[in-house]
């Protein structure tokens, strides 16, 4: 580390201002396994992402598995494309809320990624707001919105059993003789987090002696920081199920980010036909992703590019860059 750069305690990365010394990195991050039709959701992230005239780049975290026909897609979007291995639970016979859950661990890579600090969201998210101030919040803790334990995929949960829900406290209160309520638990769709490496080798060491559970990486992250978890208001990562279970907590207008998690709601596969999908509010929700991924206006422009070492207010998206070899276990094929 140069003499004299300050750095920041806690999270031991380079805080530095841009004027004349390193600039501290930031990027949004996705995560894309398979060769299925995730990538849409990225091709589609990105040009939201666009639109709503981010300033940052969009990193995307692959398995080996993803073709190089997809890879070559999300380089032509402006994605910065970045191969990474495979991460595996410990053995265990649980039984995840959805099967392919077991390939979610492979986010954890994300911690060892040489940036000051990012923004992850899962490829069946859309942006339709500009969230860049989200990077200018406090480090040293890990910001993410509140889940919902209503829906079916919670009936393996004891809150679900006795109808607890954390967005609704008061409604049905955590049963006394079953201690102190849980903690505020997040969901794992979207979090602003500090890559840094200490962090990154203890997440794979705890995990290697964690028992895995239903909700995957997402239980796994929630016990990891429980200590630095920080709720950011529900605009920020709407969880569908919250228009049906929690009316009364969603300003629609006021959303800025919309994840699509709901069964059914994916919009590269959207039929309507399953529970809730023939809700207005889902109809638009789903028209609003396919209107930003049609719009060609939206593609990426290499003419858009600033040449480096020019100064300008905004980051370029660059198209690629360097994939450094790696050795890796071919993964299994995800859902
Ligand atoms: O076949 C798959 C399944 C999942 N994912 C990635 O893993 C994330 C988490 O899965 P998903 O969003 O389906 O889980 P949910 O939020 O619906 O529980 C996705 O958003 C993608 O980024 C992927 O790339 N390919
Ligand atoms: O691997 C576990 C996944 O768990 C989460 O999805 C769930 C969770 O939100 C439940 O609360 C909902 O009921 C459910 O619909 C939804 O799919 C994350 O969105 C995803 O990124 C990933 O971490
Ligand atoms: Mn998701």
């Amino acid at each position: 580390m140069a003499p004299g750069v300050p750095v920041d305690a806690f999270t031991g990365s380079i805080k530095v201002s841009t004027l004349g010394t390193v600039r501290s990195k930031r990027a949004y991050v996705t995560f894309l396994a398979g060769n299925g039709d995730y990538v849409k959701g990225v091709v589609g992230l990105a040009k939201g992402l666009r639109k709503a005239n981010s300033a940052y780049p969009l990193v995307v975290a692959m398995l080996p598995d993803v073709p190089e026909e997809h890879r070559a897609i999300l380089r032509s979007q402006g994605c910065i494309v970045q191969e990474i291995e495979p991460i595996y639970p410990p053995e265990n016979e649980i039984q995840f809320a959805m099967a392919y859950y077991v390939i979610n661990y492979s986010k954890l890579r994300i911690w060892d990624f040489d940036y000051s600090k990012m923004i992850y969201l899962d490829a069946d998210i859309q942006v339709f707001d500009n969230i860049d101030h989200l990077f200018d919040m406090p480090d040293g803790y890990f910001y993410a919105v509140m889940d919902c334990f209503c829906e079916k995929t919670w009936s393996h949960s004891p809150q679900y059993s006795v109808g607890y829900c954390q967005q609704c406290p008061d409604k049905v209160k955590w049963p006394a003789e079953m201690g102190s309520p849980p903690p505020l638990y997040f969901n794992a769709g979207m979090f602003v987090f500090e890559p840094n490496r200490l962090t990154y080798e203890s997440l794979l060491q705890t995990l290697r002696i964690s028992q895995p559970t239903p909700f995957a990486e997402q239980d796994f992250l929630n016990v990891f920081f429980q200590q630095t978890y920080k709720p950011i208001p529900l605009v920020y990562n709407l969880v569908l199920a919250m228009l049906w279970r929690h009316p009364e907590n969603v300003e629609l207008e006021k959303v800025k980010v919309v994840h699509y998690c709901a069964a059914g709601s994916k919009p590269w596969r959207y039929t309507g036909k399953e529970v809730n999908m023939d809700r207005e509010d889902i109809k638009l929700l789903v028209k609003n992703w396919w209107d930003i991924y049609n719009d060609e206006s939206l593609d990426f422009k290499a003419e858009n590019l600033v040449p480096e070492g020019e100064t300008c207010s905004r980051p370029p998206i660059m198209g690629s860059m360097h994939e450094p070899a790696m050795s890796y276990i071919p993964a299994p094929s995800a859902a």
